[in-house]
């Protein structure tokens, strides 16, 4: 399917290229009243990505990037920025890298999510309350003056332990290519299956903050 029509919910103002759909392609995507900000911040270099296995609250048992709710007064990079710090410990200077917008059939609000990557952090990678973090390896070439030979046993990246459409983005942030995408789940038991999903490039340039 290369479904070229831009789902509701997406910033209409990007420029964007197909990328990937999938699920109920037939359905209409499911109306919403109410959405909420969050962020969702990776540390990837050298052929490594961090992430952090969620110990509770939405999303847990799952590994994902170091997020959480935009409060009021924040930017999402500053929320990104204080989160990041908050769940893993480190300060990493940010940059945009998607927005992604999930809804769950009967949920409150929507999720809008921007996605920040760092090339690097400073201080000490901690676990927190919230999240236990893991280097895994990204499948990116390591620069050859960064090789650490600790990295070279890293396991994979977990996909079958993140949320279902991970798989189809975490490619393009670690290529650096700004996407942004929709997906919809439905709620199965606790777990959520992904019912229709569309995700694309912007190759218009990506927002800054
Ligand atoms: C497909 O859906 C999702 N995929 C991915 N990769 N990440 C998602 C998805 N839906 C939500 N998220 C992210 C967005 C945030 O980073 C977290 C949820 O934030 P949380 O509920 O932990 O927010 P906090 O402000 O930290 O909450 P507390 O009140 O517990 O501090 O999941």
């Amino acid at each position: 399917m290369t479904d070229t029509s831009i789902p509701p919910g997406i910033d209409s103002t990007l420029s964007l290229q197909y990328h990937a759909s999938g699920g109920n392609d037939k359905s209409e995507w499911a109306p919403y009243t109410q959405v909420k900000y969050y962020t969702n911040a990776f540390i990837a270099y050298d052929g490594k990505i961090l992430l952090g296995y969620k110990k509770r609250g939405f999303g847990m048992g799952k590994y994902n990037g170091y997020g959480g709710k935009v409060e009021p007064g924040e930017t999402p990079l500053q929320a990104a920025a204080r989160e990041l710090q908050e769940e893993s410990g480190v300060t990493a200077t940010l940059e945009h890298a998607g927005s992604l917008f999930f809804f769950t059939a009967g949920a409150e609000w929507a999720f809008q999510i921007e996605i920040y990557r760092a090339d690097s952090y400073e201080g000490t990678i901690t676990e927190s309350d919230e999240m236990r973090p893991e280097w895994f390896a990204s499948g990116l070439k390591k620069t050859a003056s960064h090789v650490d030979d600790s990295d070279l046993d890293l396991p994979p990246i977990p996909y079958v332990k993140m949320w279902e459409t991970d798989e189809i983005w975490i490619p393009l942030l670690l290529s650096k290519q700004p996407f942004a995408g929709r997906a919809d789940f439905i709620k199965d038991g606790d777990d959520f299956k992904p019912w229709k999903w569309w995700y694309g490039r912007v190759v218009d340039g990506a927002k800054e903050s």
